[in-house]
């Protein structure tokens, strides 16, 4: 095992020092960190937006103590008992800093009021709007069918109403069934932002729950809450805190327009587009103060919460950061590396294989996946038989389409919609098909993992990599607590070479190779006895292929697991596994040892698929001719038969089955006895010796 300790080390000593000493510092530097990461004028857009936003703040809630007069008030008292007026639309003085309306009213009590409503308002509008939408857009686009569609149409249709008419009316029929009112204001504005929280989230829900990563949640055993509330949640509320404050700015002006045509709060409640209406004579007799202030104050506070909304869309999504100098300082790769970078293999393998040889990893047993297809039902895996023994390592190789992936996400029972899987897969003697759902999430990460291919798409890309690890183990293990998790994650890292100090890095911060590693860590974290690793070195480049490779060896040297490998590359086989699977058309057509199959293929179609890889010696190019068979409308007999050089009449009748044809080989061709039973020696006759036939 390798421990890794790079150029990060300077700056993980220093955050563990932060760390020890204080724990609340850090936890502040850990919430500022993402803002650190925008660009300067991000920040200084969302600081300025802030400051003018705590400006306001502060005069609705901690003027009204300090400042002598309410916005309703239109005289003082001047002896015990005794009251005198405010003057009419007197000009800002020292008495009334912005004037008096034309009903007496002193103007900046009346904006400190009014301040006040509006925050409440919105506060109200906008969690009301907001608890709404999002909880009916998550509902909506993860579960479906028909109550989605009809929702999808309610919502269209408030949304396609012009706003400001659909506050009046809320407003109307609230304000006559209740009262005219802050509630009824407040209502009226919600009703507005319900539908465009709810398209939000539920276009976001419905196509993250799509999303690879959600799949790989799912391959882990994650519950459907879980997945909802973790996966979907976060990356769907992202955008949220934008809707919000931009809806909190549009509210305020929603608030005033109501106000200004009289179907908000009632007359002399202080309230900004109220006092404008009661101002526009005002103004053309050259008042100008009564109109002035409170436009002014809708003016502030929609830019600034405005220009919050917009920065924070900065901050929230990691994947808009500009990266400042904290993004620059964290290191990449480590200093000292494993001579070959091999993981450290310290036993032979042969010698822990021989021990473990009869103990399987997964015994699948007559396994079949099929899906509805537009053509009809297809079965991409029709009756597949396989012992993984522990510690061995199968290569399963085939054309694209023949089932691989398939066969692999069906070992986890991990279906997509539509799909169905039958047979047996047994892990831990435990039959993973027919288990129910909450066993399965158990056997998923701790029985069998597995590790998928396009690693970025797997990662959820606003969690950072310790809090996928942290999901992951407390799903199956909830009494672990965080820390011990995260230290398990660290453990997992280091194994797979990465430097434990990046465990907080996002997905995006990981280089093609790393993040596929992280992977691999994830589906190693658990020590599960089975890893199905589908296509798990495609698109990286030899060096990293080869730490891989290595790495998935350790694993079935060291720590006994069973490893099925799906892949296109013949020589990434040949490199690690022990035995291959020839898969085609959905069935197992040749299985044996890899020396075997392939300098002694025995399956026509194998030996095009060995004669099509390229290597030092190649000359000449081959390729198997024609093309695999529809699968909705397979046909009678061999599946391989119309593009097989020995074909012969029988084998358009008869299905072969596997036969043994060598030493732990065998191969489903009726070229070779026991293939299938009923057809008689004598028809044997291919055109050729199969032994030794170009394909
Ligand atoms: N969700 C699905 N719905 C319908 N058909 C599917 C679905 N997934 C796979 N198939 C079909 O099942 C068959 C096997 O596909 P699968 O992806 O398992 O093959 P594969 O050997 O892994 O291919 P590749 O190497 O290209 O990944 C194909 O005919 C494919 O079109």
């Amino acid at each position: 095992m390798s421990t890794v300790h790079g150029s990060e080390a300077p700056a993980d000593a220093h955050s563990a020092a932060v760390n020890s000493r204080t724990p609340l510092k850090k936890r502040l530097q850990h919430i500022y960190r993402p803002f650190r990461q925008t660009s300067r004028i991000s920040r200084g857009l969302i600081f300025s937006g802030l400051g003018v936003v705590v400006f306001f703040l502060l005069v609705a809630f901690v003027a009204p103590l300090l400042y002598p007069y309410s916005g309703t008030q239109y005289r003082k008292e001047v002896a015990p008992g005794e009251f005198v007026k405010f003057p009419a639309l007197a000009p800002p003085s020292v008495e009334h800093p912005f004037g008096t309306t034309r009903d007496g009213f002193d103007v900046l009590a009346r904006i400190i009021d009014a301040a006040s409503l509006a925050f409440v308002v919105m506060a109200i509008a906008v969690s009301i709007a907001m608890l709404v939408g999002v909880t009916l857009g998550l509902y909506s686009g993860y579960r479906g069918g028909k109550f989605d569609r009809a929702l999808v149409t309610v919502m269209d249709s408030v949304y396609a109403f012009p706003s400001l008419v659909m506050a009046i009316i809320v407003g109307f029929v609230l304000g006559s069934i209740l009262t005219q009112g802050v509630f009824s204001a407040a209502a009226a504005v919600a009703v507005v932002y319900i539908p465009q929280y709810y398209r939000v989230v539920r276009n976001h829900t419905f196509s993250v729950k799509q999303e690879p990563f959600v799949e790989a949640a799912r391959s882990f055993g994650a519950k459907d809450r879980t997945i909802v509330g973790r996966y979907i949640f976060f990356n769907v509320v992202q955008t949220v805190p934008v809707i919000l404050t931009l809806n909190a700015a549009d509210s305020i002006l929603v608030l005033a327009a109501l106000g200004f045509l009289g179907y908000g709060v009632p007359y002399p409640i202080p309230e900004w587009g109220l006092d404008i209406a009661k101002a526009t004579n005002d103004v053309a007799a050259g008042i100008w103060w009564t109109a002035f202030w409170p436009g002014m104050a809708i003016v502030l506070l929609v830019t600034a919460l405005t220009l919050v909304g917009e920065g924070l869309n900065d901050v929230v999504n990691p994947l808009l950061r500009t990266r400042g100098k904290a993004g620059r300082k964290i290191a990449g790769m480590p200093r000292s590396r494993r001579k070959n970078g091999d993981g450290g293999v310290t036993r032979s393998a042969d010698a822990v294989r021989g021990a473990a040889q009869e103990k399987l990893a997964a015994k699948i047993r007559d396994l079949r996946v099929g899906y509805r297809t537009s053509d009809g039902p297809l079965w991409a895996v029709d009756g597949v038989d396989l012992n993984l023994r522990a510690g061995e390592c199968v290569g399963l190789v085939g054309e694209s389409g023949s089932g691989k992936s398939s066969m692999g996400r069906a070992m986890l029972r991990l279906m997509p919609p539509g799909g169905v899987v039958q047979g047996e897969v047994e892990i831990d003697d435990r039959d993973i098909v027919n288990a129910p759902e909450s066993t399965v999430r158990k056997m998923r990460g701790e029985g069998i993992s597995l590790m998928f291919q396009e690693p970025m798409t797997r990662l959820n890309p606003l969690m950072r990599v310790s809090d996928h690890f942290v999901e992951m183990i407390r799903t199956h293990q909830p009494k672990t607590s965080r820390q011990r998790a995260r230290t398990m994650a660290r453990d997992a890292l280091m194994q797979v070479g990465i430097p434990p100090t990046r465990v907080d890095n996002y997905p995006h911060e990981f280089s093609g190779g790393m993040r596929q590693r992280v992977m691999l860590a994830m589906a190693i974290v658990l020590t599960p006895r089975t890893i199905v690793a589908d296509e798990p070195t495609t698109a990286l480049d030899v060096i990293v292929e080869s730490q891989i490779l290595s790495l998935l060896e350790r694993l079935r040297s060291e720590e006994n697991v069973g490893i099925l490998l799906i892949t296109h590359n013949l020589g990434v086989v040949a490199e690690a596994c022990d035995r291959v699977a020839v898969m085609y058309a959905g069935r197992i057509v040749e299985m044996g040892p890899v020396d075997q199959i392939f300098n002694d293929p025995k399956h026509p179609y194998t030996r095009g698929l060995v004669a099509s890889t390229i290597s030092l010696n190649t000359t000449e190019l081959h390729s198997v001719g024609g093309y695999p068979p529809n699968l909705v409308e397979p046909p009678t007999g061999c599946r391989f038969a119309d593009r097989c050089a020995y074909a012969m009449d029988h084998c358009t009748k008869v299905d072969p089955e596997l036969t043994t044809v060598g030493p732990e080989q065998q191969a489903a061709c009726l070229l070779y006895p026991g293939a299938g039973a009923d057809v008689p020696a004598d028809v044997r006759t291919p055109s050729g010796d199969p032994q030794k036939s170009e394909v």
